[in-house]
C-alpha cells in the first residue's frame, strides 16, 4: 500500500519552515505594499534605482522552486526586501517607515530565541 503523504508533508522540512515564516512577515505588512513588485509606472525609476527588486510573491517562487539552501539566505532577500523600499523611498514617507517597521517585527521573529523551537532543521 502506497502511504500517500497530504501534499504539504511531501514538501522539504526547510521549505515547510520557510513557508510558515513568510506567512508570519506577511501579516506584518498590512497595505500589502510588500505582496508584490514594486512596478515603474507607480514608482519611477525604480529599476534603475533598485537593481535587485525583491517582494514576498518573488520570495514565495522562490520557496516554491527550492532556491534557498539555509535559512539565512531567506533571511537576506527579506533584509533586501525592505531595504530597497527604504533606499527608494525618502524618510518619512509612508512606504518608508512601512519598511523600517517590517524589518524590525520581522527580525525580531527570526531571532535564534524564537527560532530554536522549530528543531534543528535548521542545522
Ligand atoms: C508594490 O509596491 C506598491 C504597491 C502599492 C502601493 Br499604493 C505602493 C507600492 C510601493 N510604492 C513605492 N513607492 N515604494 C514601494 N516599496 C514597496 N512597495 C512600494
Amino acid at each position: 500500500r502506497t502511504c500517500v503523504l497530504k501534499a504539504s508533508q511531501k514538501r522539504r522540512p526547510l521549505s515547510r519552515l520557510l513557508e510558515q515564516l513568510l506567512r508570519n512577515l506577511e501579516k506584518r505588512d498590512p497595505h500589502q505594499f510588500f505582496a508584490w513588485p514594486v512596478n515603474d509606472n507607480f514608482a519611477p525609476n525604480y529599476s534603475v534605482i533598485i537593481k535587485r527588486p525583491m517582494d514576498f510573491s518573488s520570495i514565495k517562487q522562490k520557496i516554491d522552486d527550492n532556491e534557498y539552501r539555509s535559512l539565512n539566505c531567506f533571511i537576506s532577500d527579506f533584509k533586501l526586501m525592505c531595504n530597497n523600499a527604504m533606499k527608494y523611498n525618502k524618510p518619512g514617507t509612508v512606504y518608508h517607515k512601512a519598511a523600517k517597521r517590517l524589518l524590525h517585527a520581522g527580525l525580531k521573529q527570526l531571532t535564534p530565541a524564537k527560532l530554536r523551537p522549530l528543531g534543528d532543521i535548521l542545522t
